[in-house]
């Protein structure tokens, strides 16, 4: 399985920790920057990472900023992205399993390295439930289309 990740400054320490557990899982990781904590502008990263995820070059994806939420209002702008903020691990299992949500997203400055590697874990490892969550999904997706 191939993840996209993407990070801004404020998020690049612990998109190092999240890319090296994955690529140590045996994901194929494609880190579309930034590379290094210069100041930077999230959604020029958090953007290529989505447009990966919604292109199928990548299967899911894992953007990172100082809150988590610079980033995840980027990639959810880009069609066919379900990118889901998540600080605590029921919510990681919950949007996986009731969502499908393609993409995850952390904030570095609100939670510890710990918890956001204890958060990828459920969300990598949780499938999609289906069944009555097609029709919200639907819902959900079909707002793109009007
Ligand atoms: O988008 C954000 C806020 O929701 C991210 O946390 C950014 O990383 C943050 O805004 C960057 O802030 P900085 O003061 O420029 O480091």
């Amino acid at each position: 399985m191939k993840i996209a990740v993407a990070c801004d400054h404020g998020g690049y320490r612990l998109k190092n920790v999240l890319m090296e557990e994955m690529v140590k899982q045996g994901y194929e990781v494609i880190d579309f920057g930034t590379y290094s904590e210069e100041s930077c502008d999230y959604p020029d990263f958090a953007a290529k990472a989505a447009k990966a995820v919604a292109s199928g070059d990548c299967d899911k994806g894992v953007v990172v900023c100082g809150t988590g939420i610079g980033v995840s209002i980027t990639a959810n702008k880009v069609k066919g992205i379900r990118c889901a903020l998540v600080h605590d691990v029921f919510s990681a299992k919950a949007t996986r399993a009731h969502n499908d949500t393609n993409m995850l997203a952390m904030g570095q400055r609100v939670i510890g390295e710990g918890l956001a590697l204890e958060i990828l874990n459920a969300w990598l490892h949780t499938d999609y439930e289906g069944g009555r969550h097609d029709a919200r999904i639907e819902k959900m997706m079909k707002l793109e289309r009007e």
